[in-house]
């Protein structure tokens, strides 16, 4: 199986504090990777970290034949800015900036990619609503339908199905689904364990290191779910980089 996404060594923080520590590990094209853990685990930090927004403190995350700008990249909601002022269309249209260009027009073709995805995610008529005034769950859908145009080999979507109904959850899991089956590499930040162990076939359990990564079943067992638990408490944010990988940083 190839290697789609490889840690080594991975230390990824904020001003030198470590928030995920010495990641080891591999992603194979075509997994479809729950990456859990408690609140502060570090999803988040390792995402921001596999699309290129925060550089490794020290280590390597390596990418199979891809570059970071072709992962497609859903983040978390609060992580949009609702007040910029633009239309659900035009933000589900920069998902084809890699094509367009940021300044390339839209043409018929682009247009009718817009719409349908768009009609793939349910937000027919929405289009020229502006997305501060969507609902949490169009929302959701609104970023699924621009990781659905970025048409990318790699999707890592951050806490995809937070605060939304069930209905649209079962909407977009069908989505995920669909792209599993295309042999796209996914990876999700979830909290909800059921959905886990009923959809996700591998998980990575991360309590700022992996405490188990492998398949779903064999990772979320009790132990180590208390183990995950107890490592994120114990885990000091105000530590420094490991005397090791500041060695490291100042060699380089
Ligand atoms: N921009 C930032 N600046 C400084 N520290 C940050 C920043 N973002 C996250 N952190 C810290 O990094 C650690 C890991 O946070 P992260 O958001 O990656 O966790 P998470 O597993 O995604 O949590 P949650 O489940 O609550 O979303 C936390 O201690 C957090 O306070």
């Amino acid at each position: 199986m190839t290697a789609q996404l490889g840690f080594r060594d991975v230390t990824l923080g904020y001003d030198r504090h470590p928030a995920v520590h010495h990641l080891n590990g591999d992603v194979t094209q075509g997994a479809l990777l729950a990456v859990v853990g408690p609140n502060g685990a570090g999803k988040s930090t390792l995402f921001r970290g596999i699309v290129g927004i925060l550089k490794p403190l020290s280590g390597k995350i390596t990418l199979g034949g891809i570059k970071q700008r072709d992962i497609a990249y859903l983040p978390q909601s609060a992580d949009i800015d609702r007040s910029f002022p633009i239309s659900v269309f035009d933000f589900v249209g920069t998902g084809l900036w890699r094509t367009t260009g940021i300044f390339g027009g839209l043409g018929k073709k682009a247009r009718e990619q817009i719409a349908q995805a768009l009609a793939a995610v349910g937000l027919n008529g929405f289009e020229n609503r502006n997305i501060g005034t969507l609902s949490g769950g169009q929302m959701q859908r609104m970023l699924f339908a621009r990781v659905l145009l970025q048409d990318a080999d790699v999707i890592v979507l951050d806490e995809p199905f937070n605060a939304i109904d069930a209905k649209t959850t079962m909407d977009l899991i069908a989505l995920v689904q669909r792209w599993h089956g295309e042999q796209r590499t996914v990876l999700a930040a979830l909290h909800d364990m059921e959905m886990v162990r009923a959809y996700f076939p591998q998980t990575l359990l991360l309590a700022r290191g992996a405490v188990a990564w492998g398949k779903t079943a064999e990772v979320l067992t009790s132990d180590n779910l208390v183990e995950a638990r107890r490592m994120c408490e114990a885990f000091d944010d105000t530590a420094g980089t490991c005397v090791a990988d500041h060695e490291r940083s100042q060699a380089a």
